[in-house]
């Protein structure tokens, strides 16, 4: 019969980009994990990504001891951009942050060689607070959520360059989140090989840390 196929097919996936373990957990996330496919035209994503590689091919992709959350990497966080970044951020700020939150000043930059993969982990609540918003350039990823406490209640977002990806909330504090590492990136039956990523990572600060508060602004997470 028609159909009772693409009925499951609907039931895990809220739009072609986000798939769950179950419908409850799909329309629980609904606002707390959301991608934004295309959010950067492809003069923005040239834009960052050339403003970024100078800066990155200064470093060296590090691979790190057994328990590091991230493998086959190189970072940094960067606090002065052009004007054509510094637009893009401000974008992404107002679709992803509210007026209230205060957003750490350093962005966090990560390059993910095509090994490359992110354990999972929940981004430390001193450092960062109740919204993680990232771009995703170069090649596409699968980000995992899975729950700290029911690991059977997952969701998995596809990450095409270009794209927004939002984490607050329950989806922030409640889910590990993960980079699926190339042989294991698959969006459900779909295979998506991974190349060379970088991400641009912009995050609220812990609640209760204001702009004025003396002391040192927090590292990244
Ligand atoms: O690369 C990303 O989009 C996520 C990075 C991440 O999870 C982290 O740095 O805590
Ligand atoms: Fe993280
Ligand atoms: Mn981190």
């Amino acid at each position: 019969m028609a159909g009772g196929g693409s009925l499951a097919m609907r039931v895990l996936s809220r739009c072609g980009w986000i798939r769950g373990s179950d419908s409850a957990v799909l329309s629980r996330l609904r606002d707390e994990a959301v991608v934004r496919p295309g959010f950067l035209s492809q003069a923005e994503e040239d834009t960052l990504t050339q403003e970024l590689e100078p800066q990155l091919r200064r470093r060296r992709y590090e691979y790190d001891h057994w328990d590091a959350a991230i493998h086959g990497f190189r970072e940094t966080e960067k606090s002065r951009w052009s004007d054509a970044s510094q637009a893009i951020l401000q974008r992404v700020q107002a679709a992803a942050f509210g007026p209230d939150q205060t957003l750490l000043s350093l962005v966090h930059v990560l390059d993910l060689e095509p090994k490359g993969y992110i354990k999972p982990h929940v981004d430390s609540v001193k450092f960062c607070g109740s919204t993680i918003a990232g771009l995703s350039l170069l090649s596409p990823s699968v980000m995992k959520l899975v729950h700290t406490q029911e690991p059977e209640q997952w969701l998995e977002l596809l990450l095409e360059p270009g794209s927004l990806y939002i984490l607050r909330g329950s989806a922030r504090y409640d889910f590990s989140h993960e980079i699926l590492r190339d042989e294991e990136s698959f969006f459900g039956e779909h295979r998506v090989p991974r190349g060379r990523r970088i991400s641009v990572i912009c995050r609220s600060l812990p609640e209760g840390i204001g702009p004025g508060r003396p002391g040192k602004p927090p590292p990244a997470c």
